[in-house]
Formats: C-alpha cells, structure tokens, sequence
C-alpha cells in the first residue's frame, strides 16, 4: 500500500515585506499563485523512515531528518503517538533554492501522503498548523490556487482568480539561499523607514479578472533589490525575456529563479526559446496557474 500525492510550485505575484520582527522573520503581504510545475510524493511504510529523491536537481536535496518531507512525517506521527516509519520518495521536477517553495511543497505533500496513509483524519486545520510550524510558505503549498499571506505569510486568505495566466521561469545556475536574502534586505534598508507591508488593490482586482496586462502592471517583490544585490547576472535574465515580449519579468520570492508573464502559450514558448538563447540561465519551463494544491493522485 502506498499514497502518492502532487504539489505545485509557487510564484509570489506580490511579496511586500516589512522591517525585522523580534524573533528575526519579516512581516508580509505575500500574494502567492500556484503552477503547474509539480513534485510528487510517494509514501509507502518501511521499517525506518527513511526519503529518497530523483530528478534533475536530486542531487541538491538533503535526504536525512532535515528534508521537510521527513519533518512533515515526523510532526505527524508524533501528534498521532504513532511511529513515523515511512520510506518517502520525492520525484523532483521543482528547481531546489529556486524561490519557488519546492521543499514546501514536499513538506506539505508528505503531511497530506502520510496522513491518507495513516488514516489519522486529522482536520484540515490541524494539517495547516503543522504546516506552518515547517515554514512559511508550507501552508500555501497545501492549499494552492492563489492567496494572501499575512504574519510571517503562513496566515492565508483564498484570493479569487478569473482566468488562467501563462509563465516562463528561467532557472539559475546556482541557488540562492532565502535567510541571506531576507539579510540583504535588511542591510539595503538599514537607515530607512520601511513601510508596513500591504496587499495592492490594483493586483488583487487584476487576479480576479484574469486580466494579464492589469497583472503585469501591478506585480512587486521587495526582495528583487536583495536577491539582484548577491546575484547580479539576474538583470541580464530580466533584461532578455523582457526584450523577448514578457508583458512583465520578475525575480521569484526570494529567487534566483525568474518568472516571465505572458499573454498565451504561443507567447511562452517564444519567450522560452528566446530565454534560453540568450544564455542567461540554465534552463527554462512554462507553466500555467492557478494550480491545485496538495491532492492524493494515487493509491
Ligand atoms: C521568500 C518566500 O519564499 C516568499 O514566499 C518566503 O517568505 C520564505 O518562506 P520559507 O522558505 O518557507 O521560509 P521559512 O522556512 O519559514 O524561513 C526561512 C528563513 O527565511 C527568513 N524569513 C522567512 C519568512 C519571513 N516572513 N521572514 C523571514 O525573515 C528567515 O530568515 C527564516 O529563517
Ligand atoms: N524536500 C526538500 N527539497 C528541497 N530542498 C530541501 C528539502 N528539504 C529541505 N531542503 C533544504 O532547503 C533548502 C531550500 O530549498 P527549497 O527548494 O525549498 O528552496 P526555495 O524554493 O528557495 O524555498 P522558498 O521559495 O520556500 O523560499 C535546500 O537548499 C535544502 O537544503
């Protein structure tokens, strides 16, 4: 008997960030779209746990207790009282490092794997709260579709979305590592008032529209200037997949993956091509969103 579950990789539309908390995260307004790039997650029980990983970037990922697939299992079984026995395996088609909440997603993949396993009947509530002690972005990535992040960006709200928007992500050849950004922004801020940060109107009308130029006028990410700062070849990517018709480019979260946002697939699938000629990256993918969240795709 074994569970498989599919989980999306995310693209930050909006990412305004506030000054420093005490406890060291940032505030946000965090306005989170799923796509369709996908890790899978499959659970089956073993007789210690134990993760596995194979994809183009497997190499990259941990395969001891720090994997958030393996944390996930970990918090379950103990809030369970049940023995966290699993082999989990990750087929891994999210970049690692990449600003696209690809640990997230097999953090909350395994969670909803082991659950269906297990049989816990765990509220989706209390699923959402383990989530969130596993990171930031883990409960989005459970849920999907698109929606605002507030706190930390672990306190979700549903966003509305009236069509399907089309993408290009251009992978980097290296990763960036999300705490040393979040310190970049923080030492580019020092000495200035930074704003509390808050959802735009303007995006948030633009998603439930599904209108792409409305969106393409209204996407920020307050990490861009960070992420740019330690990875300055990032602005010859922007530069090229804007030159190729992107209707906006953006680093995102907390990169060094860039996001392209076209108007069709035709237009993807230029800018793609476009992206990868101009040498600026190490591969590209198109995907559409919103995506569904963490859903069992088999048995
Ligand atoms: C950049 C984003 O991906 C945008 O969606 C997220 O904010 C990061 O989410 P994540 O990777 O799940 O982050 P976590 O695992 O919770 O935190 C990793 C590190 O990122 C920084 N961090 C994260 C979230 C936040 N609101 N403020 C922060 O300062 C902290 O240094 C933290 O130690
Ligand atoms: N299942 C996992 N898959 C990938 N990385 C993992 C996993 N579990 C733990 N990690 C660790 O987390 C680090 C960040 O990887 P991840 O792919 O989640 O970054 P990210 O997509 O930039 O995250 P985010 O967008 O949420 O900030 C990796 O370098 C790796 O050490």
């Amino acid at each position: 008997m074994s569970v498989t579950v599919r989980v999306p990789a995310k693209v930050n539309v909006q990412l305004a960030v506030g000054a420093a908390r005490p406890d060291g995260f940032h505030p946000l307004a965090n306005v989170f779209l799923a796509v369709g790039l996908y890790d899978e997650i499959t659970v089956t029980p073993a007789d210690e746990l134990r993760v596995t990983c194979d994809g183009p970037d497997a190499d990259q990922v941990p395969l001891d207790g720090t994997n958030l697939a393996a944390r996930a299992a970990q918090a379950l079984a103990e809030r369970y009282g049940r023995s966290p026995d699993v082999h989990l395996h990750i087929a891994k088609d999210i970049p690692v490092a990449g600003g696209m909440a690809g640990g997230s997603a097999d953090g909350a993949g395994a969670l909803v794997a082991c659950d269906a396993l297990w049989q816990t009947g765990a509220p989706r509530d209390e699923l959402l709260e383990i989530c969130a002690e596993l990171g930031s972005d883990v409960p989005f990535s459970l849920v999907g579709g698109a929606a605002l992040g507030i706190g930390r960006g672990e306190q979700l709200t549903p966003l509305e979305v009236g069509g399907t928007f089309h993408w290009v992500f251009a992978m980097a050849r290296r990763g960036l590592s999300t705490p040393a950004v979040f310190r970049e922004f923080d030492r580019l801020g020092e000495g200035t008032d930074i704003p509390e940060p808050v959802a735009s109107g303007e995006l948030l009308a633009a998603l439930a529209k599904g209108d792409p130029d409305a969106l393409a006028a209204a996407v920020s990410n307050d990490l861009q200037p960070a992420a740019l700062s330690l990875f300055p070849e990032l602005a010859a990517t922007l530069a090229a997949g804007r030159a190729a018709g992107a209707l906006t480019a953006l680093v995102s979260g907390s990169g060094p993956t860039t996001a392209f946002l076209v108007r069709d697939p035709e237009s993807a699938a230029a800018v793609a091509q476009a992206l990868l000629a101009s040498g600026t990256c190490r591969t590209v993918r198109t995907a559409s969103g919103p995506a569904p969240g963490a859903t069992v795709a088999g048995r």
